[in-house]
C-alpha cells in the first residue's frame, strides 16, 4: 500500500533533523578524506560513477537517509509510476517517459494502445524517415538532399533536445556519424528566427515543428515566420516541414507537414528528450543508431534507479542528499557545473527539469506545505564558471551545494601539451582542485583572503561524453528530480505556475488592460 505523506510528518525525517552535522572541512582533510572518496561512491549506468565524499554526510546521516527513503516509499512510488498509476494528480495523467526507452515493469495500456509499442513505433517511424532523408529518398522539391535540420519549439520542446544535440555534435563529427547540422529557434523575439534563417540555406533545410500541445504562442509564431521565409524563397513550406506533437493536438491532423511523429500527454515536455521530441532532431542530425545508443544509456540508468537500497541507487541518493541540504541544512540553491564544453547547455535543461517540476508550494493534494521545496538551479560549464560566479560560491554568505560532472577524456582527441600538461588534464585538475577548495577552504589572517570551506559538492565522473553516457546522465537527473518530488510530496509533473503570465500577455496583445499592466504596456509601446 502506498501512502503519500508530507515530508515533515515522517518519523525518519524528524530523526534526520536530529543527526549531528558533519564538519566537512575536517572530514575531507588528510587520509580521512581519501578514505571517504574511496568509500562514498555509487556506480551509475554506462560507466559513470557518483562520488559524494565531499557532501556533508557520514554513516549516521546516510543511515537516516536510507530510512527516509524507505518510509517515503521511494522505490514503491517509482514502481507505481512506471507501472502506469496516475502519478500526475494535477492533470490526472500517467507519467510514462521511462517507457520511451524501455519496459521497466508491466505493460501499460492507455487510449486503447500498449504504450511501449506506441513509443517504439514512433521511434521506428522516425528512424525510417531519417534514413530516407540521409540516403536522398526524401529530398527538397528540386530533388536535392537536405543538409540542415532546424527545430522550432520552446521549453521542453527545445531545451533538452538542444542540450543533447550540442553534447553530441563533436562526438558525432569525430566518430563519423554526423549527418546534418541542427539549429534551433525558440524565442518569440523575431531576432532569434531571423538570425537562424539568415545563417542557413533554407532551400536545403528541413524544419521540425515541435509542440506537445500544438498551441504554444512562441512556436506557432515562429512557424509562421519560417513559412514566410520559405514562401519568399519560392518554396513549398509543406515539403520542408515535419511536426512532432501529441495526437490530440491541433497540429496532428494538419496536411501542412511532410510527416508527423507523436508523443502523448503522459510525457511532460521537460521529460521528453527521449521521445519523438528529441528523437526527430537527434536522429536526423546523427542517425537513428546514435539516438538508440542514447536511449539505451537512459534505460540502463532507469533500471538502476529502481533499486530500493538508497546507498546503491545514485539517483535516489542524490535526491535524498539534496533534500537534506535543502530542508535540514537550509541551502537555497544548487549549482550544476559540468567540466565539459559539450555540456554547455545541460544546466539550462536542468533548470527547467528541476525548477518546473519541483518549484511548488502545495502538495499533490493541493494543500500548502510547511517546508521548502525545489532549490534554485543554475550553472555554467567549468572552467568558465570559475572566472565568473565562483567568488560567491567560495566566499559568499550563502552556501550553495555544487553538482560537478567531469570526464577523463575529451571528445575530439585534439589536445596540446603546454607546460607539461594537456588541456584536458588542466580541465580535470581544476575540478579536483575546486572540490577540495570548497570543502576544506584555507585559513588566512587576512579575512578577505580567508576561505571557510564547508561547502559541499558531489561529482559524477565518466570516461567521455558519448551517446550512452549522455542518456545515462539525463535519466539520472530526471530520476533524481522525480525522487525529490516524492520526498516533498509534490506533483512534479504539472506546471500551473506558467499559466498566469501567458493569460496576461494575451490580454496585453488584445489591448484589454488597465492600471499598472496598461502603464507597462504603454511604456513598451505595444
Ligand atoms: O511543447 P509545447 O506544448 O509547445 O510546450 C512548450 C513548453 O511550454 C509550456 O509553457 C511549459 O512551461 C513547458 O513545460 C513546455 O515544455
Amino acid at each position: 500500500m502506498i501512502t503519500w505523506n508530507n515530508l515533515d510528518t515522517l518519523t525518519s525525517y524528524q530523526e534526520l533533523e536530529k543527526a549531528a552535522r558533519v564538519n566537512l572541512a575536517e572530514a575531507m582533510t588528510g587520509d580521512k578524506g581519501a578514505e571517504r572518496v574511496k568509500k562514498y561512491s555509487v556506480p551509475m549506468a554506462e560507466g559513470l560513477v557518483y562520488y559524494y565524499a565531499a557532501k556533508q554526510v557520514d554513516d549516521t546521516v546516510l543511515d537516516a537517509l536510507k530510512k527516509l527513503a524507505d518510509e517515503a516509499q521511494l522505490a514503491e512510488k517509482f514502481k507505481a509510476l512506471y507501472n502506469g498509476e496516475v502519478i500526475n494528480t494535477g492533470e490526472k495523467r500517467l507519467v510514462l517517459h521511462h517507457m520511451t526507452r524501455g519496459q521497466l515493469g508491466d505493460a501499460v495500456t492507455a487510449d486503447g494502445v500498449d504504450k511501449r509499442t506506441f513509443y517504439k513505433q514512433q521511434q521506428e517511424r522516425i528512424a525510417e524517415f531519417a534514413n530516407k532523408v540521409h540516403n536522398g529518398e526524401i529530398t527538397n522539391a528540386a530533388g536535392e538532399k537536405f543538409t540542415t535540420v532546424v527545430q522550432i519549439g520552446i521549453g521542453g520542446s527545445d531545451l533538452g533536445p538542444r542540450a543533447m544535440y550540442l553534447a553530441l555534435e563533436n562526438w558525432a563529427k569525430k566518430n563519423g556519424t554526423f549527418k546534418m547540422e541542427a539549429k534551433f529557434i525558440s524565442n518569440v523575439d523575431p531576432d532569434d528566427a531571423a538570425a537562424v534563417l539568415y545563417g542557413i540555406d533554407v532551400a536545403h533545410s528541413i524544419f521540425v515543428l515541435v509542440s506537445k500541445s500544438g498551441t504554444t504562442l512562441e512556436t506557432l509564431t515562429n512557424e509562421s515566420f519560417v513559412k514566410d521565409a520559405l514562401k519568399n524563397a519560392g518554396l513549398d513550406a509543406s515539403k520542408h516541414m515535419i511536426a512532432v506533437t501529441s495526437e490530440t493536438s491541433p497540429l496532428a491532423k494538419s496536411s501542412d507537414y511532410l510527416a508527423a511523429f507523436f508523443m502523448d500527454d503522459y510525457i511532460g515536455g521537460r521529460y521528453s528528450s527521449t521521445s519523438a521530441v528529441g528523437g526527430a532532431v537527434l536522429s536526423l542530425a546523427f542517425g537513428p543508431e546514435v539516438f538508440a545508443q542514447f536511449l539505451k544509456g537512459a534505460a540502463e540508468a532507469d533500471k538502476l534507479a529502481a533499486e530500493a537500497d538508497a546507498t546503491k541507487n545514485a539517483a535516489m541518493l542524490d535526491a535524498l542528499i539534496g533534500v537534506y541540504e535543502r530542508n535540514v541544512l537550509g541551502y537555497p540553491c544548487t549549482a550544476v557545473l559540468p567540466y565539459s564544453q559539450a555540456l554547455s547547455r545541460f544546466p539550462a535543461h536542468l533548470q527547467q527539469l528541476d525548477m518546473e517540476s519541483n518549484g511548488k508550494s502545495v502538495n499533490r493534494f493541493g494543500e500548502p506545505v510547511n517546508y521548502v521545496t525545489g532549490p534554485v538551479i543554475f550553472g555554467e560549464p567549468g572552467t568558465n564558471g570559475q572566472h565568473s560566479f565562483y567568488q560567491l560560491l567560495h566566499q559568499g554568505t550563502d552556501i550553495v551545494p555544487l553538482q560537478f560532472v567531469g570526464f577523463k577524456k575529451n571528445q575530439m582527441d585534439t589536445d596540446v601539451v603546454i607546460q607539461g600538461s594537456t588541456s584536458q588534464q588542466k580541465l580535470c585538475a581544476n575540478v579536483a582542485a575546486q572540490i577540495m577548495a570548497f570543502a576544506c577552504g584555507k585559513a588566512d589572517e587576512n579575512r578577505n583572503k580567508n576561505f571557510e570551506g564547508g561547502r559541499p559538492s558531489s561529482i559524477i565522473i565518466g570516461e567521455q561524453v558519448n551517446p550512452g553516457a549522455l542518456g545515462a546522465l539525463l535519466a539520472h537527473f530526471e530520476n533524481k528530480v522525480m525522487f525529490q518530488g516524492f520526498l516533498w510530496n509534490v506533483n512534479s509533473f504539472d506546471q500551473e505556475g506558467v499559466q498566469l503570465g501567458k493569460v496576461l500577455a494575451k490580454r496585453v496583445l488584445a489591448h484589454e488592460t488597465d492600471g499598472a499592466l496598461k502603464a507597462f504596456s504603454d511604456l513598451l509601446e505595444i
